[in-house]
């Protein structure tokens, strides 16, 4: 399997929550036609499916913690070959968490091209995630949550960034700004990826 995504472009896209990945992600989509998979989505859409499984995981992410490294990798592995005919790239938005999970990935998927660095304050993302939680009907857009979301993030996924720096992949974005500005960023990360 691995050799059916071997030409497709591998992107990261690693930020704390409310950072504005998705935000972007949407952005890169519209413009590069490339394949977006949301880790969080399609742990979303297990629960939301009702399984004995999805209601294990809606458990784990009421609390803001994370899920076992193989149920999230599986499910990226499978989105990643229904789409690998069309592919021209992966968008692996929320995910390395942590940087097990990195190298998990790499061992049965390959390795990342780019990692794109979504960097807002951390009070910038309880106040987007905040006001996303008006409408998002997400269990965890709530005060509570989104404190240890945030704790988790600086304790396990900014490990994942300075191994990623290490390789020079990692393009940091500055996400403080408006939508188009950070974008016009991001345009040129990937730009330089061809
Ligand atoms: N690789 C991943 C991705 C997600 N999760 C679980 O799914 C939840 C939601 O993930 P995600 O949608 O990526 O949330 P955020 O980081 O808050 O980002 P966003 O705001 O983009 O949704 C996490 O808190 C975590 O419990 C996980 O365990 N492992
Ligand atoms: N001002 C501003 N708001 C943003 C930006 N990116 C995202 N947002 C808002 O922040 C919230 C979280 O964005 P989202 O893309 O869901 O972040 P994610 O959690 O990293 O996927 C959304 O309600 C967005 O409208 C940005 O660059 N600037
Ligand atoms: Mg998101």
């Amino acid at each position: 399997m691995a050799d059916k995504i071997k030409d497709a472009k591998i992107v990261f896209v690693v930020g704390g929550p409310g950072s504005g990945k998705g935000t972007q992600c949407e952005k890169i989509v519209a413009k590069y036609g490339y394949t977006h998979l949301s880790s969080g989505d399609l742990l979303r859409a297990e629960v939301a499916s009702g399984s004995e499984r999805g209601k294990q995981l809606q458990a784990i992410m009421q609390k803001g913690e994370l899920v076992p490294l193989d149920t999230v990798l599986d499910m990226i592995k499978d989105a990643m070959i229904a789409k690998a005919d069309v592919s021209k790239g992966y968008l692996i938005d929320g995910y390395p968490r942590e940087v097990k999970q990195g190298e998990e990935f790499e061992k049965k998927i390959g390795a990342p091209a780019l990692l794109l660095y979504i960097d807002a304050k951390g009070e910038t993302m309880v106040k987007r995630l905040m006001k996303r939680g008006e409408t998002s009907g997400r269990a965890d857009d709530n005060e509570e949550t989104i404190k240890k979301r945030l704790d988790l993030y600086y304790k396990a996924t900014e490990p994942v960034i300075a191994y990623y720096e290490k390789r020079g992949i990692v393009r940091k974005i500055d996400s403080e700004l408006p939508v188009d500005d950070v974008f016009a960023i991001v345009e040129k990360a990937i730009d330089e990826l061809k």
